[in-house]
């Protein structure tokens, strides 16, 4: 959390925002019920070679993070991919010691696309030996409280205020149609 909000206000910072503070104080609400940031651990089971695998698979499908800003603690055994501007993929090679900060969609619509949230997938590792081990990550999703209001904060109608809780629903919505 402490460094979440040391990194909300490092972004606040650099997009010159008049309240340097804006990210951090949206997120106030973190430990009530009024926000729904999650630390999720992540267990991938090892994959033995008598698994006949699909053309392409995966291990977590391409999407990008609702939220405003993930935390990605990830193990060394590797297969996270990120997308680059031109659509290919980049291995997020594991070092040791560092974290993954991803950009949210909430972000991405909150700075008029000045942060661009990252499409990530994670696939299967090329080297045996990595495949039959298990893989490990814990994911500090940050979201803003649900009554704070997302609008750009160029002043811009670029994307129209929405309430964190009111873009979970779209995005279930737009996802599984429920
Ligand atoms: O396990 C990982 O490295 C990524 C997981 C992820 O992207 C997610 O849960 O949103
Ligand atoms: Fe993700």
């Amino acid at each position: 959390m402490e460094l979440s909000n040391r990194l909300f206000e490092v972004m606040a910072r650099g997009l010159q925002l008049e309240d340097p503070l804006l990210f951090v104080n949206a997120h106030k609400g973190i430990k009530g019920p009024d926000n729904t940031t999650t630390l999720r651990t992540l267990y991938y089971p090892p994959i033995s070679q008598d698994i006949e695998l699909k053309p392409n698979q995966i291990r977590c499908g391409e999407h990008s993070d609702y939220g405003s800003m993930t935390l990605l603690f990830q193990d060394d055994i590797g297969g996270l991919e990120i997308q680059c501007l031109d659509g290919s993929f980049i291995d997020a090679t594991p070092i040791d010691g560092s974290i993954i900060v991803n950009i949210g969609d909430l972000m991405q619509r909150w700075t008029s696309d000045k942060l661009v949230s990252a499409v990530h997938k994670v696939g299967i590792p090329k080297s045996i030996k990595k495949r039959e081990s298990s893989r490990q990550s814990i994911a500090f999703f940050n979201v803003p409280d649900n009554f704070s209001v997302v609008m750009c904060v160029d002043g811009s109608d670029k994307y129209p205020a929405i309430r964190p809780d009111d873009y979970l629903k779209h995005k279930f919505y737009e996802t599984f149609k429920i």
